[in-house]
């Protein structure tokens, strides 16, 4: 009988693949920093009856197409924006994501910087570094305090209400706005829910975490930007296209807003002349929201256990329901 074909799309550690190597033939794009070239991808999508994913990999309906074996998609990240999550379920392949093991290494990211942004760490850091401190001086790269302001988070789901944890530590007001109301947040940390208008109005920091959708993409556009405190720090974790980058652009330029602290970008990897790198006021991070080897590690064993679940005609761990 023929073993079932798992394909991994980036090189990981072969220990991991302990579980799956007994009954099924693995195979993986040996490279860990490339993505794996598309017609490699969809010639290894038509063979196999599993995908192990990265974010970066489109998972359309030319591969889904490709792909007649295909039982199991299991996305490493816990968005699964890449992947057609409806066609793979018309076609019976059932998706898998990472959520909750990668929720406080997240949070963790988001808040550092959310921090670097506001106390402007990284310039801080490249000038003694490059020999350019002349002294100490009073208003010497002076930022914006943290505590006991007002942080509003859009998408307050597990990594908001983890980032919202982590802001009760530096005494701030905690503003949210989802499309429904999280009571439980509100209880436990007592976060106050308002409309997207008055959160954008009102917060000193406005943190996205939603997920990207059609609703979602370009929420932060020319209009909300206008709408920002002059002194507000923008800060997304999310995905680069819930932001308009020319708008967000500008309003930094024209000193609509004070300050953007990006882990994520409409194109990854961005280019070095992208403008948004040109500004002293951008802290940009290459989208390292989960990447501590621990939470790494855990990711690619829960999508491990997810193939293997599936493929023994089983339950996944972590399924995505849309
Ligand atoms: N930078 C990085 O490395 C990482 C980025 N992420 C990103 O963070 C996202 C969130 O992850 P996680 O917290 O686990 O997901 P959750 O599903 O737990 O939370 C998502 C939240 O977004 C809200 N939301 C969804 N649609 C909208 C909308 N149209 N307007 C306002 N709020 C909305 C949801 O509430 P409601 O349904 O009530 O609207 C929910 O509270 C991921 O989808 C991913 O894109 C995640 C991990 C790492
Ligand atoms: O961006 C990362 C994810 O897990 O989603």
């Amino acid at each position: 009988m023929r073993k079932p074909y798992v394909f991994i799309t980036r090189k990981i550690s072969r220990e991991a693949l302990k579980g799956l190597n007994e009954s099924f033939v693995v195979n993986m794009w040996e490279y860990e920093e490339q993505p794996v070239p598309r017609d490699i991808l969809l010639e290894e999508a038509a063979k196999a009856d599993a995908l192990l994913t990265m974010l970066s990999d489109k998972v359309d309906l030319e591969l889904l197409d490709a792909a007649r074996n295909l039982k199991v998609i299991a996305n490493l990240a816990v968005g699964y924006d890449n992947i057609d999550v409806a066609a793979a379920i018309e076609r019976g392949v059932t998706v898998c994501n990472t959520p909750d093991i990668l929720t406080d290494t997240t949070a963790d990211l988001a808040f550092a910087l959310l921090m670097a942004t506001a106390r402007r760490i990284v310039e801080a850091a490249e000038i003694v570094k490059a020999g350019k401190w002349t002294g100490w001086s009073p208003l010497l790269l002076a930022g914006h305090d943290i505590h006991h302001k007002t942080i509003g988070i859009v998408g307050m789901g597990k990594i908001g209400e983890t980032v919202a944890k982590r802001a009760t530590g530096f005494d701030m007001e905690i503003l949210y706005h989802n499309r429904s109301r999280n009571t439980e947040a509100e209880e436990r940390l007592g976060a106050r829910y308002t409309s997207f208008e008055e959160l954008i109005t009102t917060a000193d920091f406005i943190v996205c975490l939603t997920p990207l959708t059609d609703e979602t993409a370009g929420m932060f556009n020319k209009e909300a930007f206008q709408k920002m405190k002059q002194s507000a720090i923008f800060i997304n974790v999310s995905r680069g296209a819930v932001v308009d980058e020319d708008a967000l652009f500008e309003a930094l330029v024209k000193g609509e807003i004070a300050g953007a602290g990006l882990d994520v970008f409409k194109q990854e990897p961005i280019g070095s002349d992208h403008p948004l790198l040109t500004l002293p006021n951008v802290v940009a991070l290459p989208h390292i929201g989960s990447a501590s080897a621990e939470t790494r590690q855990g990711m690619i064993m829960l999508c491990i256990e997810n193939i293997a679940r599936v493929l023994y005609g089983g339950q996944p761990k972590t399924i995505v329901n849309p």
